[in-house]
């Protein structure tokens, strides 16, 4: 089974919350979040810190990262079942800007719905509104 793991990233600005998607320079030219291929030896954590870092910029001191809650998306690419790990994580400041690398095109902040929409994906789409909800959850200002 092929294996992948990242960080739905999400920040705070102009009252709002808005989720972190990249656009694959490849393939079907998908929007997702920061995520790649598990190593083999290497725990899904470090992958989704590591791959995060290639695609983004970000550091895993520029996130808080909501580490007991991860969300698992499992699907089929090419006939071949994958598995997807994510924790959701904060950019603690909503003015860095992520560095991307060839893998991706461009970039978006998107409000809950819109990121639903440009996903597409059923699974993933639930997988924002559960994430969505535990920051709402936490009650802190946006
Ligand atoms: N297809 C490709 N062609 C050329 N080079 C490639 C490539 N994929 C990766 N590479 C290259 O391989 C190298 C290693 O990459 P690396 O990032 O290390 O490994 P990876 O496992 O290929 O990484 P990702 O999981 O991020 O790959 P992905 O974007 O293809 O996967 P996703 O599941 O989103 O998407 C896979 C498919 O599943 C679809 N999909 C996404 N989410 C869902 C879902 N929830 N349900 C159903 N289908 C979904 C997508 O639309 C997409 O069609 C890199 O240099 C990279 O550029």
């Amino acid at each position: 089974m092929k294996k992948a793991a990242g960080f739905v990233i999400f920040r705070r600005l102009c009252g709002e919350i808005q989720y972190l998607l990249l656009k694959a320079s490849y393939g079907s030219f998908h929007w997702s979040s920061p995520k790649g291929h598990v190593d083999p030896g290497e725990d899904d954590y470090t992958t989704a810190l590591r791959e995060t870092k290639e695609e983004a910029g970000y550091d895993e001191k520029d996130l808080i990262i909501y580490k007991d809650t991860p969300l698992t998306l499992n699907y089929v690419v090419q006939g071949k079942p994958k598995i997807v790990i994510y924790w959701l994580a904060e950019l603690r400041n909503p003015c860095q800007e992520p560095i991307l690398s060839e893998e991706h095109t461009d970039l978006k902040w998107l409000p809950k719905d819109a990121a639903k929409a440009c996903v597409g994906f059923k699974d993933n789409q639930d997988m924002i509104d559960r994430f969505h909800q535990m920051i709402l959850d936490q009650n802190k200002p946006v």
